[in-house]
């Protein structure tokens, strides 16, 4: 399925927040790791969620959801014995469960994407999970692969941060559940740090305990430890949220997200202090975000590392800002659902937009006066380029068609409709 996304003058309205991608799987987890029964009010409904559902049920955890709540028995720290998992295009779901399918005998990844998650590299786990004694067979550190566990008791372990933070997040899920206390180093620059709190946070609540150091280059994880059943409430979704306010503002808009609360842990949630350093007119009260844009933004410059899921909806409100704006320490967007520097670019470039790019760096030299748009977009099945390049859409002099936009679906099924809702011109066509 394709959208049409056409001029847009005006946006105004509220919405609720979408729940978080992030939380949702990490919730689901610790729900399925602990013996007894857990409740996950508001979980998050998208394709990655659904992947983590699927993936915790065939390993053993039952599930009961409605339309509020998701209740679950997990399997504690003896998964179900199973031929496959299909992980579907998550990276987080994969990353975390290859942790966990050391606890089986032997699981097979299947590789359902081989153009987006079938081309992510996860050699950085391999390696960890290799010191170990877990066995990993894997084609160049991609999928599909099998994991055989053969028992690990913990140790001494070392894993690169330097691609993604999953890694190290997969092994903090895992330690706790091994027999012998663990020890985790962690090389090179830590991308994507701020998720690891997301992830210590998550585990505290779930009753597991962890020394950190302060700067996540060192972790004690005690062994023996059992994953407590808990009630959880999911919050709102910065990231997802970050492509609507980027869209707010830069049309004449009166846009309110609700349920989006400013005490997160989620590093995404630096989109208000960004467009509001853009000059975008924006307030943030009682967990409502409120932005009242009259199209007019400042160029910036910004360590996309604080904020990896909001980046790409940042770089499309500098589009159309003044002056020159630039995202820096971005080089691990590269390894996402595709490369969200070379392959992002090429379609805001095709939209008109003027951007250039370094290994690790995004710069948009801003077109206050609009873009040209009339051209069809590849979305590379990638949900966040097609959020942000919806944005560009809204302000391009001619309809930008934008292809497969149905992978929006990975983490924001609802998008379109939240836009229609706010007077978007978007449109669903076969
Ligand atoms: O741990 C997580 O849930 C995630 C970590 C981040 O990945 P990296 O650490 O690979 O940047 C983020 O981009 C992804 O959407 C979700
Ligand atoms: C990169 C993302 O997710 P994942 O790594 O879990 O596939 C994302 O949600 O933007």
């Amino acid at each position: 399925m394709d959208v049409i996304v056409r001029p847009t003058a005006a946006l105004s309205g509220s919405i609720g927040a979408l729940s978080s991608k992030n939380y949702t799987t990490r919730y689901l987890l610790v729900a399925a790791l602990a013996e007894g029964t857990s409740t996950i009010y508001y979980p998050a409904r998208s394709e990655d969620s659904d992947a983590m559902r699927r993936c915790i049920q065939d390993l053993g955890a039952v599930l009961e959801e409605d339309e509020e709540k998701a209740v679950i028995t997990g399997f504690g720290k003896h998964p179900k014995n199973v031929k496959e998992l299909n992980v579907g295009n998550a990276g987080a779901v994969l990353r975390f469960l290859m942790g966990i399918a050391a606890l089986t005998e032997e699981v097979h990844f299947v590789n359902t994407y081989p153009d987006s998650l079938g081309k992510r590299p996860h050699d950085d786990l391999i390696d960890a999970l290799g010191q170990l004694g877990v066995e990993v067979e894997h084609h160049g550190g991609r999928l599909p692969m099998t994991i055989r566990g053969g028992k690990p008791q913990g140790g001494s372990i070392t894993v690169s941060g330097e691609v993604s933070s999953q890694y190290l997040s997969s092994l903090l899920f895992l330690t706790p559940l091994l027999e012998g206390d663990s020890e985790i180093t962690v090389t090179g620059d830590l991308k994507s740090k701020v998720v690891i709190g997301q992830t210590l946070e998550v585990l505290e609540q779930a009753g597991i305990v962890i020394q950190a150091s302060e700067d996540y280059s060192k972790f004690r994880v005690p062994g023996g430890q059992a994953y407590q059943a808990k009630t959880y409430t999911v919050q709102g979704d910065y990231p997802g949220s970050a492509a609507v306010l980027a869209a707010a503002a830069v049309t004449q808009s009166d846009v309110t997200i609700r349920n989006l609360s400013p005490d997160s842990k989620q590093g995404e949630r630096a989109i208000i202090d960004v467009l509001k350093a853009m000059q975008v007119p924006l307030t943030h009260e009682n967990n409502d975000v409120r932005v009242q844009g009259n199209g007019r933004l400042q160029g910036l410059e910004f360590d996309g590392d604080t904020a990896t899921d909001a980046v790409l909806a940042m770089v499309a409100a500098a589009v159309f800002a003044e002056g020159t704006s630039r995202f820096y320490n971005v080089e691990n967007l590269r390894y996402k659902e595709c490369d969200r520097i070379t392959d992002y670019l090429a379609e805001l470039t095709k939209a008109g937009a003027r951007v250039e790019e370094r290994q690790s760096e995004i710069i948009v030299h801003g077109r206050p006066e609009g873009v040209e748009g009339g051209v069809e977009i590849n979305a590379h099945y990638d949900h966040r380029v097609i959020m942000a390049l919806t944005v560009v859409g809204l302000r391009a002099s001619q309809p930008l068609r934008i292809k497969d936009a149905h992978h929006v679906a990975k983490s924001y099924p609802q998008y379109f409709d939240h836009l229609k809702a706010l007077g978007a011109n978007v449109e669903w066509v076969e």
